[in-house]
C-alpha cells in the first residue's frame, strides 16, 4: 500500500464531511481524492475544496484506480450495496453503521468477505475508540468492582433527522449500545424486551422515549433509555454495577461553572461534539492499518452482523411488545 492513503467517501452528508474534515485537516497521510453522493450538487460543493474527482455514483467511485480505500458515509439503506463492491474490488471499506439494515443483508457481506478470504470491513461503531468507555472497560476488566450484575444506559439526542420512523430508533441509535455492550462485556445478547413509557409531547410521530432490556449470555442484565427528542442537548450516560462497586461515564464537558449560587457545564450538542476525538482515534487506526496492509483493527462484519441481529430482534419487540430470542449464526473462522 502506498505512504499516503488515497480514500473516496460515498456519501457528503453530515457524517461525510466530519469525517473528510478530519481526514484532511486533522489526520496526516491520507487524501480525500474522490467523492460521490446522489445529490450531486452537494457532492461538487464538497469535492471542489479538496481537488477531488467527483463520481457520478458510489460504485464507479469504488471501481477508480485513484480510490485506494472506500468510506460509506450514506444513508443504512445503501451501504450493503457499496460494502458488496469493494470486497468485490478488493479494497478495503470502513462503513459508517449500521453495516447493513437487515440481517440478511450482513450475513451476504460476511459471506462475500468470507469467500474473498481476508478481512476488508470495518464499522463505525465508534464508542469502542472513545476514551471515556475505554475507561470503563478497563475499570471492568481489572475486576476492581467485581463480577458485573447490571448496566444502566441513556442515549439521549436534542432531535433527529426528519427521515426516522419508529424502527430508526433501533437501528440507528439503539444500535450504537448493542455494540457496545458485546465489547464491554465479551458476551453475546440472548434476548431483548422494549418498553414504552408515556410518548413525550416532544416525539412527533415516534415512539419516545423507549427502555430496552438486554439479557446477556453471561446473566448481565442491560437498560438502555433511547430518547431522540430531549431538546436540551446530547446526554450520553452508563453505569455498571459490580459485587463490589460501581463504574460511571461522568460529564464529558471540560469545565464547571460556579456562580450565583449555581454549578453548570456544557452538554454536547450533538454526536460530532461528544464523540469527536473517538472519530479521529477511529479512523486514524483504520487508516493505519489499511497502509499497513493488515486486517482491520476494529469491529467488522462479524460485528455489524451481531449487532443488525439484536437490533433485528429490538424492532420485533417494540412492534409486537414481546420478549424476542436472539440467536446468532455461528462465527466464521476469519473473525475469531
Ligand atoms: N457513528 C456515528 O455516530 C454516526 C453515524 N452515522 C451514520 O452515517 C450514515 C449517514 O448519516 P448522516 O451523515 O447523518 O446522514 P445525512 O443525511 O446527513 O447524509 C447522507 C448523505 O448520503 C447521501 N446518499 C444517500 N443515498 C446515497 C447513495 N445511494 N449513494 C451516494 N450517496 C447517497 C445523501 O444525499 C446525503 O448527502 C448513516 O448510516 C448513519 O447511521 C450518522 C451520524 C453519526
Ligand atoms: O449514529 C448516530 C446517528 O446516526 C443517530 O441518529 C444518533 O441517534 C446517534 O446518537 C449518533 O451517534
Amino acid at each position: 500500500m502506498r505512504a499516503v492513503l488515497r480514500v473516496g467517501v460515498i456519501g457528503a452528508g453530515l457524517i461525510g464531511r466530519d469525517h473528510i474534515r478530519r481526514l484532511t485537516t486533522v489526520l496526516a497521510g491520507i487524501d480525500v481524492v474522490a467523492v460521490a453522493d446522489v445529490d450531486a450538487f452537494v457532492a461538487a460543493q464538497v469535492a471542489a475544496p479538496l481537488g477531488a474527482t467527483v463520481h457520478p455514483n458510489g460504485l464507479a467511485l469504488i471501481a477508480a484506480d485513484e480510490v485506494d480505500a472506500v468510506l460509506v458515509c450514506s444513508w443504512g439503506g445503501t451501504h450493503e450495496e457499496y460494502v458488496l463492491a469493494a470486497i468485490a474490488a478488493g479494497k478495503p471499506v470502513f462503513c459508517e453503521k449500521p453495516l447493513a439494515t437487515t440481517r440478511e443483508a450482513c450475513l451476504r457481506i460476511v459471506a462475500a468477505e468470507v469467500a474473498h478470504g481476508r478481512r476488508l470491513v470495518q464499522v463505525g461503531y465508534m464508542r469502542r475508540y472513545d476514551a471515556a468507555y475505554r475507561a470503563l472497560k478497563q475499570v471492568l476488566d481489572s475486576g476492581v468492582i467485581g463480577a458485573p450484575l447490571m448496566m444502566h444506559c441513556a442515549h439521549r439526542n436534542a432531535g433527529v433527522p426528519a427521515f426516522y420512523e419508529p424502527e430508526n430508533t433501533i437501528t440507528d441509535t439503539a444500535v450504537h449500545e448493542i455494540d457496545m455492550v458485546r465489547w464491554m462485556f465479551g458476551a453475546e445478547i440472548v434476548a431483548v424486551r422494549v418498553l414504552r413509557p408515556r410518548v413525550s409531547r416532544n416525539a412527533g410521530s415516534l415512539p419516545d422515549p423507549l427502555l430496552l432490556v438486554l439479557e446477556l449470555a453471561n446473566e448481565v442484565l442491560v437498560d438502555v433509555e433511547i430518547s431522540v427528542n430531549v431538546r436540551y442537548g446530547y446526554d450520553i450516560r452508563g453505569e455498571i454495577l459490580g459485587e463490589d462497586g460501581t463504574v460511571s461515564l461522568e460529564n464529558p464537558g471540560l469545565i464547571a461553572v460556579r456562580h450565583a449560587g449555581r454549578l453548570a457545564g456544557p452538554v454536547p450538542g450533538d454526536w460530532r461534539d461528544r464523540f469527536a476525538t473517538a472519530y479521529d482515534v477511529e479512523l486514524r487506526e483504520w487508516a493505519d492499518s489499511v497502509i499497513g496492509g493488515g486486517p482491520p483493527a476494529g469491529p467488522g462484519s462479524w460485528d455489524g452482523y451481531a449487532a443488525a441481529v439484536v437490533s433485528d430482534a429490538a424492532v420485533r419487540a417494540l412492534r409486537t411488545g414481546d420478549r424476542v430470542a436472539v440467536t446468532v449464526d455461528e462465527r466464521p473462522a476469519i473473525y475469531s
